[in-house]
């Protein structure tokens, strides 16, 4: 789909006729390599190629608003209310953005009333409306030291007209929602539904997921602490598979339709032979099968390491009768079939044919990747996108996400980050470096499991 200017606007609830408390120190601020100034804005594509094929002069090229403070800002900050969600699964950092989002509202603004709902957007049914928790910059101040979130989370669908008259009787003006794809979609049909009633209440949503398979943000927050833990685990199983005769280490990692977790936390550590992800398919059986391939290797090598995205070889459970159907969880997302144990039971029973007497190690650190803490880089993009998050309410955005891309921070209509799945793309430099690392970069491109080709 090919984007145009118009598709980039971000929707305003209406003029900006306040000061910004923040207005005398943007007074002098230009365009800078460090700073992007206030009605400039950030090209979506970055080669020459993409932009000279547009054929446009710079101002009509696809960009997004720049996002940051504003010397004029829509909402009078001593009569906001905001209100913050976080929903979906945990993702490290959680804490982190509530805890920006309240001292950026409170020193920066002003702002007196911040409630948290809870337990997601279930906080935002009649039934809970009213069991909100009362977030003041002393109440959040220690909270960056803990996993999850203060506010809890859920999944499971919800009415978007109750949940605008609950923003409604909280007297709610802006509401943050810190969510995955399902939070974003969620926050926009919140957003269509408040539009629809011709209400003044903005709706922000800072994107969150460990799996990064959201689009339109160079990588998600928390993405870099789940797979930092995620590495771990890898380099676990390696020295146990190195430290057995015929050594199998398995790893599985979270990552339901993209890889991004597994591929990076395989190249953290260069110690995996193979990787597995839902976007590249690969066969069992076969010459060129996996089996096969890990045979040639513990027989060569001594042992083998492989890591695989809970998400990788769904067709091959399926084809085992080894699914649930068309199974989904309260959010409607897939529930996956369980492809490690697949893989230690397949491997196990094929090398012991083989003559082999294999030790098969096999790890699913699961929710463990997700519950920790930020770390010192996610902890200040979190931050940052909070800071961001509050500028882009203040100034009367809405439907709006705020995003890092191409290292600036930007503005993204809702609708464009619901619009499709980031994915590790088979033809990318990402998987690229993957197959480098794994020493298979040699072979037919356009195999099936071009992974699996000798390298
Ligand atoms: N298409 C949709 N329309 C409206 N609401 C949705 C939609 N998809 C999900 N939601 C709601 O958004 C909330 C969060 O969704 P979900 O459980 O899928 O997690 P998520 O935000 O995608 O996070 P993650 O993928 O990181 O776990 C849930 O309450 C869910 O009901
Ligand atoms: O939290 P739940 O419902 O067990 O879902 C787990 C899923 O959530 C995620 O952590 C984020 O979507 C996925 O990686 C994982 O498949
Ligand atoms: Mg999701």
């Amino acid at each position: 789909m090919t984007l145009h200017l118009d598709d980039l606007r971000v929707r305003h609830l209406g003029e900006c006729h306040h000061d910004s408390p923040l207005a005398e120190m943007l007074a002098a601020k230009r365009t800078s390599p460090h700073y992007v100034a206030e009605g400039d804005r950030v090209l979506l594509e970055d080669t020459v190629s993409m932009l000279a094929e547009h054929g446009l002069p710079p101002d009509r090229l696809p960009s997004f608003e720049a996002a940051g403070p504003r010397r004029k800002i829509y909402f009078d900050p001593v009569r906001v209310t905001a209100g913050i969600v976080t929903c979906g699964g945990l993702c490290p950092g959680l804490n982190d953005v509530i805890r920006g989002l309240v001292q950026e509202l409170t020193t920066q603004y002003g702002v007196e009333r911040i409630l948290g709902f809870r337990n997601g957007l279930r906080g935002l049914t009649a039934q809970h409306r009213d069991d909100t928790i009362e977030l003041t910059p002393d109440r959040v101040r220690d909270i960056h030291n803990a996993g999850g979130t203060i506010l809890g989370s859920s999944r499971g669908a919800q009415d978007a007209d109750e949940m605008v008259d609950s923003l409604l009787l909280r007297g709610i003006n802006v509401l943050f929602v810190i969510g995955g794809d399902g939070g974003m979609n969620a926050a926009t049909h919140l957003a269509a539904a408040i539009r629809a009633r011709d209400l003044d209440i903005a709706v922000i949503g800072v994107p969150k997921t460990i799996d990064n398979d959201l689009p339109y943000t160079d990588q998600s927050f928390g993405f870099q602490s789940a797979f930092a833990q995620a590495a771990n685990f890898i380099s676990s199983v390696s020295i146990e598979a190195a430290a057995s005769p015929d050594g199998i280490g398995i790893v599985k990692l979270m990552g339901r339709h993209s890889g991004f977790i597994a591929c990076y936390a395989s190249l953290a550590r260069n110690a995996a032979d193979i990787v597995l992800i839902p976007e590249v398919p690969f066969a069992l059986e076969g010459d060129d099968g996996l089996l096969a391939r890990v045979e040639q290797h513990v027989r060569a090598k001594g042992f083998v390491v492989i890591v695989v995205a809970e998400g990788a070889g769904q067709d091959l459970l399926a084809e085992r009768g080894l699914l649930e159907g068309d199974a989904t969880d309260a959010s409607g997302n897939a529930k996956l079939g369980d492809i490690g144990t697949l893989l230690r039971e397949t491997l196990t029973a094929h090398l012991t044919a083989a003559g082999l007497a294999p030790t098969v190690r096999y790890i699913d650190p699961s929710y463990a990747i997700r519950s920790v803490t930020a770390n010192a880089y996610d902890s200040v993009y979190c931050l940052r996108l909070a800071h961001a998050a509050v500028h882009a309410a203040m100034a009367g955005r809405t439907e709006t996400a705020v995003v890092r891309w191409r290292r600036r921070f930007v503005h993204v209509p809702m609708p464009l980050i619901i619009s499709k799945r980031n994915q590790v793309d088979p033809d990318g430099d990402l998987w690229m470096s993957v197959l480098e690392a794994t020493g298979r970069l040699v072979g037919n491109p356009s195999a099936r499991h071009p992974l699996l080709v000798d390298g």
